[in-house]
């Protein structure tokens, strides 16, 4: 890695390092980096054919990486999977492992996980478990991907029984992001990526938040300076938890999980079929965290009303009624169960006692969640 960060020291590109020891790596964030993509890659091809796994909807993309690859006389083979969340499964997994072998890749190689969340996690999977671990680099290719995925190690696929319950920690050797590839994704994904920079806001960081509500429209309308800076703001943010608690254990890292215990509940009611997004889930999922938040008494309700009114104003699920979800709070509390923060028959919550106020509550009953679902207007 350390050759990935001397090229990336010539070329200004910004760069935000994970700190994890001698599994440091870099996140490089520069406009039209996937051009310049060879500059880092080469160095770890080590003049061996590198293997792509991306969707058949990053195409252009993998076209730019496979040409700069080529012109730098690095040979590359590539895997193009289906689109979509259904794609993080059992199948898909066998079918990129098979591929890997197939293609001969070695424990030393590094495989490109060229795409959003879905093929990074994915494709980071197959890695750790690939020959028992080969490296792998992350170029994220959706907002949602590039300001949290794509970072932090969380690998995993969805089973019948829920959101990533088969994975792994295993850290990328090289993140590299290309802010420009975002021109080329669809206005809803741009949205529901926004979710997850919104959550940086609200997890510890009031001033980020309120940017978000400052900027948020002019950066899903492809102001590319607003783009930048939310990018590298949340990377930043991303890199200093991960650091802190890589594996979960402390509680630090629990926050980045801010509204996913609602949000992956309602996913998985969804049936992964793309009717509502992980970014969504996870917006309709932080408005009911706040929401719940402000009925037990931990935050003022004017907070909660805040946090709904930025995601109804820029276009994402404001609660359980605009999430499209009409299941039961007792249907809901039965995917939550599934949650990999179950300790004991006790799921701890991510609440909020104010904007930028998030921290775990591990004295929630369920069936109080429950009955707050029930609650709410569908
Ligand atoms: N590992 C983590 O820490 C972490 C964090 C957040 C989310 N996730 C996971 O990430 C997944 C969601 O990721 P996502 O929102 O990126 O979804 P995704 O990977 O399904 O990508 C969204 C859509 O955009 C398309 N696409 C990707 N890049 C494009 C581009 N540049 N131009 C045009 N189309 C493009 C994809 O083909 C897909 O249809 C979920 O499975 C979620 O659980 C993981
Ligand atoms: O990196 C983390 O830690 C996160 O929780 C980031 C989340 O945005 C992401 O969706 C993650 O995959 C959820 O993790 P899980 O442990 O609830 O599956
Ligand atoms: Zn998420």
């Amino acid at each position: 890695m350390e050759a990935a960060e001397n090229v990336a020291e010539r070329v200004t590109e910004r760069s935000i390092r994970v700190e994890l020891g001698d599994r440091s790596y870099p996140v490089l964030i520069a406009a039209g980096l996937l051009g310049r993509a060879a500059a880092h890659l080469a160095p770890l091809a080590r003049g061996r054919t590198m293997a792509i796994v991306t969707d058949g909807n990053v195409g252009r993309h993998l076209a730019t990486l496979q040409a700069a690859l080529g012109e730098a006389g690095v040979a590359s083979e590539a895997l193009v999977l289906p689109p979509g969340e259904a794609t993080k499964s059992w199948s898909s997994l066998a079918r990129v492992c098979d591929w890997l072998l197939a293609l001969g890749v070695e424990r030393g190689d590094h495989v490109v996980a060229l795409g959003g969340g879905v093929i990074g996690d994915l494709v980071g999977f197959a890695c750790a478990i690939l020959k028992r671990g080969c490296g792998f680099v992350q170029i994220p290719t959706t907002l949602l991907a590039q300001v949290d995925s794509s970072v932090g190690g969380k690998t995993a696929i969805n089973t019948a029984a829920g959101k990533n319950l088969i994975g792994a920690f295993y850290q990328p050797g090289l993140v590299l992001i290309d802010p420009e590839v975002l021109d080329t994704l669809p206005a809803r994904e741009l949205r529901a990526g926004y979710a997850e920079v919104v959550k940086y806001g609200l997890i510890d960081d009031p001033a980020f938040f309120e940017w978000c509500e400052a900027n948020g429209a002019a950066l899903l309308a492809g102001d590319a300076a607003a783009r930048e800076y939310a990018i590298a703001h949340s990377v930043a943010a991303k890199a200093r938890i991960v650091a802190a608690d890589e594996h979960e254990t402390t509680g630090l890292r629990a926050l980045l999980n801010l509204g996913h215990t609602f949000g992956h509940a309602l996913e998985a009611e969804a049936g992964f079929d793309g009717s509502l997004i992980h970014g969504e889930g996870v917006a309709a999922g932080i408005a009911l965290a706040y929401r719940y938040s402000a009925v037990t008494g931990l935050c003022d309700m004017a907070d909660a009303d805040r946090v709904a009114a930025h995601f109804r104003t820029v276009g994402l699920p404001d609660g359980l009624a605009a999430s499209g979800i009409r299941a039961s709070g007792a249907r809901l509390v039965d995917h939550m169960r599934h949650d990999k923060k179950m300790a004991a028959g006790t799921l701890p919550f991510l609440l909020a006692r104010g904007i930028g106020r998030t921290f775990l509550d591990r004295t929630v009953d369920l069936g109080d969640v429950e009955r707050f679902l029930d609650a709410q207007p569908r």
